[in-house]
C-alpha cells in the first residue's frame, strides 16, 4: 500500500471536504459492518473455511487499515473537567495549526495583547517526530440527546476532540516517547503564555496583581558580558530539573543582587522574571509576624517563581540576637537616666519587635522545609550595603551568584542611549566617555536624563544636559575634597 499521504488527500464528497480521520473512520465502519455480516452467516460454513476466511480476512483487515487512531476528549470524567491532555495538545498543535490548518479559530491571548491561534474544527494538521509522520485532526461531537436540555446553553452540547492517527508500525515511538514529549511541550508552551502574577504579602496572606513589567536584559544597561553570563546561568538553571532531581538537591538557586540606589536591581529582576516567565513574590519581611508566618508565605509560593527580598540589610536584624541585646541595653540605660521619655522608649521597643522573623529563620526554610517544595524557584535577595550582611546569609550555597549593579559605565551608557535616544554613536559619546571614568552616575540617573521630554526633543539636547550634570558633579567633588583632590 502507498504512504498514508495519498490517502489523506483532501477528499471532496458531496461537497464536503473529508479529513483523513473521518475516511479512516468510513473505512472502519465498512469493515465493522463486513464482520458482522460475516458473523451471522459463518455458521454455515464449514470450520476449516471458516477459518480460512478468518484468517485471509484479518490480513485484509491489517492490511486495508494499518493505523492506530487514538482520540483526545476536551471534558473527561463524570463531572465533566477540562483534560490536561487535551488543552496541552492543544497548545501544541497552535504553532503547527498557524502555518498548516486552512481554517483556524482566533482568540485574545490572556495577556491581552496577542491573537492565539488554533485550528478550527474538522481541520487537520500533519506532525513529523524522530522520521515519523503522523497526523492531528480536531472535531466535534454533538450530543442530540442534550441538545434540547440545554438550550439556554448552546455550546454545552458540543464535545471537542483531537484524534491522533499514525501507522500501526511506529506504535512504540508514538506511545512510547511522541505522546510525553508532547504533553511536555504542550504545557510549556502554557507557561510560557500564561499571565503572570505579581503577589505582594500583606502581614502571611499574599495577594496578587498581573505583572506586566516590561523590563527585559536587552533593555538593561550594564557589563555586556556579565549580562550574558547571568542570562546563561538563568536559562541552564530553568532547563536543569532533571539534574536537580538526578543529584537530589532542591530544584533552587538564589542570588545576591547589590549596588547603589538607582543600579537596576529591580529592573534585573523584572527582566528575569520575563525571561524566564516566572512568576514573582515580593516578600514584605517588616510585614511577616514571625517564623511561623514565614513558612506559612513561602510554602503558598508556586513553582516557576521568583522570590524577592528586597534591602534584605533592613528587613532583618541581620547581625542576631545580640546587636538587639545591645541596643536594647542601651535603651534601657537611658531610660533610666530619663523617666520623663517613658512613653516614646515604649514605642520604639514595640518597632524593634514588631518583626520576629529572624535569621536563622530564614536561613533554616531555604536550607530545609523548602527541599520539600516542588518545582523551580529562584530567591533574589537585594542590598544596597552588601557589607552589611551576614556572611551566613550570603555565603556560597545559598547565594549562589552575587551580582553586583555598579555606576553606568560607558558600555552602558551607549545601551541607554540607544533604548532612550535610538542613537548608536554621536560626536558627545567622546566626552561623556571621559566624564564616565571619572564620575559616579547611576544608570538612574542617566536614564533621567535622556529620557525625551518633547516630542521633537533633538538628542544632542538630552546628551548635553547629561555632560552638564557629570561636569556639575565633577566640580562638586573637587570642591568636597579641596585642591588637592585628583581624579582618579
Ligand atoms: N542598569 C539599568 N538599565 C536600565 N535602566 C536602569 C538601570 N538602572 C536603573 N535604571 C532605570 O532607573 C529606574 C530605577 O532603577 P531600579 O529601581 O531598578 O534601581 P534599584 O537598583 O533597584 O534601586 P533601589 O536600590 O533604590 O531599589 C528604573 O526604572 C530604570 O528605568
Amino acid at each position: 500500500m502507498s504512504e498514508p499521504e495519498s490517502c489523506l488527500q483532501e477528499k471532496v464528497r458531496g461537497g464536503t471536504k473529508m479529513n483523513p480521520g473521518d475516511l479512516f473512520g468510513h473505512i472502519g465502519s465498512i469493515v465493522g459492518s463486513l464482520m458482522f455480516i460475516w458473523a451471522m452467516f459463518k455458521q454455515f460454513f464449514p470450520y476449516q473455511v471458516v477459518n480460512q476466511i478468518e484468517k485471509h480476512s484479518q490480513r485484509l483487515v491489517t492490511y486495508v487499515y494499518p493505523y492506530i487512531q487514538i482520540t483526545f476528549h476536551e471534558f473527561t470524567g463524570e463531572r465533566l473537567m477540562r483534560s490536561e491532555a487535551y488543552s496541552a495538545i492543544e497548545n501544541y498543535l497552535s504553532s503547527k495549526a498557524s502555518t498548516q490548518a486552512k481554517r483556524l479559530k482566533g482568540d485574545i491571548g490572556k495577556n491581552n495583547q496577542s491573537l492565539v491561534l488554533s485550528m478550527d474544527d474538522h481541520e487537520e494538521v500533519s506532525d513529523e517526530f524522530n522520521g515519523v509522520k503522523l497526523w492531528w485532526a480536531s472535531g466535534k461531537h454533538i450530543s442530540k440527546a442534550q441538545s434540547t436540555v440545554s438550550f439556554h446553553h448552546p455550546m454545552s452540547d458540543e464535545r471537542r476532540y483531537y484524534k491522533l492517527t499514525f501507522h500501526k508500525r511506529n506504535r512504540d515511538v508514538i506511545l512510547g516517547t511522541y505522546l510525553n514529549y508532547v504533553m511536555k511541550e504542550g504545557k510549556a508552551i502554557k507557561v510560557k503564555n500564561r499571565q503572570r502574577k505579581l503577589y505582594t504579602n500583606s502581614g502571611s496572606y499574599w495577594s496578587h496583581v498581573v505583572f506586566e513589567h516590561p523590563a527585559t536584559f536587552q533593555t538593561l544597561a550594564m557589563d555586556p558580558e556579565e549580562k550574558e553570563m547571568i542570562i546563561d546561568d538563568l536559562i541552564t538553571f530553568s532547563k536543569s530539573g532533571g539534574f536537580y532531581a538526578r543529584i537530589g538537591r532542591a530544584w533552587k538557586r538564589g542570588y545576591l543582587l547589590y549596588g547603589p540606589p538607582g543600579t537596576g536591581k529591580s529592573t534585573m529582576i523584572a527582566a528575569m522574571a520575563n525571561l524566564l516567565g516566572y512568576d514573582l513574590y515580593d516578600l514584605e519581611l517588616t510585614a511577616v509576624k514571625d517564623n511561623t508566618e514565614l513558612r506559612k508565605l513561602l510554602i503558598e509560593t508556586s513553582s516557576k517563581s521568583i522570590i524577592v527580598i528586597e534591602d534584605i540589610d533592613c528587613s532583618l536584624d541581620l547581625t542576631g540576637q545580640r546587636r538587639k541585646k545591645k541596643e536594647k541595653e542601651e535603651k534601657e540605660q537611658e531610660q533610666e537616666k530619663n523617666h520623663t521619655g517613658q512613653n516614646q522608649q515604649g514605642m520604639q521597643e514595640k518597632d524593634v519587635k514588631s518583626s520576629q522573623v529572624t535569621l536563622s529563620g530564614l536561613l533554616n526554610f531555604i536550607d530545609g522545609l523548602w527541599s520539600a517544595c516542588a518545582g523551580e524557584r529562584l530567591i533574589v535577595f537585594t542590598t544596597n550595603y552588601v557589607e552589611k550582611l551576614d556572611p551566613a546569609l550570603v555565603r556560597k550555597g545559598r547565594m549562589d551568584l552575587h551580582i553586583e549593579l555598579s555606576y553606568c559605565g560607558f558600555e552602558a551608557f551607549k545601551l541607554l542611549a540607544k533604548n532612550y535616544l535610538n542613537i548608536d554613536a554621536h560626536h558627545l559619546f567622546g566626552t561623556i566617555s571621559e566624564l564616565l571614568k571619572e564620575i559616579k552616575i547611576t544608570p538612574a540617573e542617566v536614564a533621567e536624563h535622556l529620557m525625551p521630554k518633547s516630542a521633537s526633543g533633538d538628542a544632542e539636547i538630552y546628551l548635553k544636559s547629561l555632560i552638564q550634570a557629570l561636569e556639575l558633579t565633577k566640580m562638586q567633588e573637587k570642591v568636597e575634597h579641596g585642591p588637592h583632590w585628583t581624579e582618579n
